[in-house]
């Protein structure tokens, strides 16, 4: 059965439609992406399961509770723009919430210094104040909080996307290990960041899901590759006897290097270097590009 399950959801402010009627469901135990440029509407998705938002229109139904009913206690939420008490400690920032999500000052205190210790935050950090903290420390801070009640499902909007590279790998690390231990969905307009860390994709546009899957299915369906060839003379002549090899679906010279599109890369590398070496081809450049994980959103979007 489905964690949770996405029906006909729509949002609109005022006559602006953020999110347009979109369904999606995930299982347990899956860490998804949901990813699309500025103002696709993750925000609006993510607030709105969040239970911060109201929906226009549409359900989500959380697995073993009834219809619309408040969902809130099994959802941790992180927004995109967290904002703390600069002048409390990690460890009382961390109680504070903790309190705040119904725990007793003792159990509060025993899950403060656990999460402490899980995101990484060592017992002189956690002593001293917030806004010393760097952005990666802040970002792991904010995901204790949003873990403190032992939510089963984890949202995080782009928890990665403005912090420096170091701070990056340490929230990416911290992600991976929670994956183990709850769902995880996580909203990112960097395409890579969701290949390295993510079982699923959602990918969304203009308000709409418009592809869903795991990484492997979405290259498989999307993503061609293409071969570059040089050779030492006419380029043209070369082009014609390839196109006849009834291997490429697409063909052409750009900056000095014919460019062959073929559906089935091995396939049209073999055709083409065995005629190669029969007919002796004066090559002087072979290389195979994989179209960027960029190119396949776009086709995406633009099918
Ligand atoms: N409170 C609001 N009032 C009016 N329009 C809004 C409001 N919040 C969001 N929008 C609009 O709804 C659309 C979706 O916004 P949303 O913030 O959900 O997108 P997003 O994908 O999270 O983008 P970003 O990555 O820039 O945060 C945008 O066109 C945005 O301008």
């Amino acid at each position: 059965m489905a964690l949770i399950k996405v029906n006909n959801l729509s949002k609109r402010y005022g006559n602006k439609t953020a999110v347009n009627n979109v369904n999606f469901d995930f299982e347990r135990g899956k860490c998804i992406a949901l990813i699309g440029p500025n103002g696709a509407g993750k925000t609006t998705i993510l607030r709105t399961l969040s239970g911060l938002l109201k929906p226009t229109s549409g359900t989500i139904q959380f697995a073993d509770e009834k219809e619309n009913s408040d969902i809130r206690p099994h959802i941790g939420y992180l927004p995109q723009y967290p904002s703390f008490y600069g002048w409390m400690t990690g460890r009382e920032f961390l109680i504070f919430s903790g309190e705040l999500a119904y725990l007793s000052k003792d159990e509060a205190k025993k899950r403060a210094d656990e999460l402490l210790k899980k995101i990484g935050i060592s017992e002189g950090a956690s002593n001293e104040r917030i806004s010393r903290y760097s952005g990666g420390m802040k970002q792991r801070l904010g995901i204790a909080q949003a873990i403190i009640h032992r939510p089963k499902l984890l949202i995080l909007d782009e928890p990665v996307s403005s912090l420096d590279p170091i701070g990056r790998r340490e929230v990416m690390t911290l992600m991976e290990e929670l994956k183990n231990e709850m769902t995880i969905l996580f909203s990112t307009h960097i395409l890579s960041d969701a290949d390295e860390i993510s079982d699923e994709l959602l990918l969304l546009h203009n308000g709409e899901i418009v592809e869903s899957g795991s990484m492997d299915e979405l290259r498989a369906k999307y993503q061609t590759s293409k071969i570059e060839l040089a050779f030492e003379n006419d380029l043209e002549e070369y082009k014609e006897k390839i196109d006849q090899l009834n291997i490429v679906s697409d063909s052409m010279i750009e900056r000095g290097l014919l460019h062959v599109t073929a559906s089935d890369i091995s396939q049209a590398r073999k055709a083409i270097l065995e005629t190669a070496s029969q007919e002796d081809w004066p090559l002087t450049t072979f290389t195979i590009n994989r179209a960027s994980l960029e190119d396949m959103f776009m086709k995406v979007v633009n099918k």
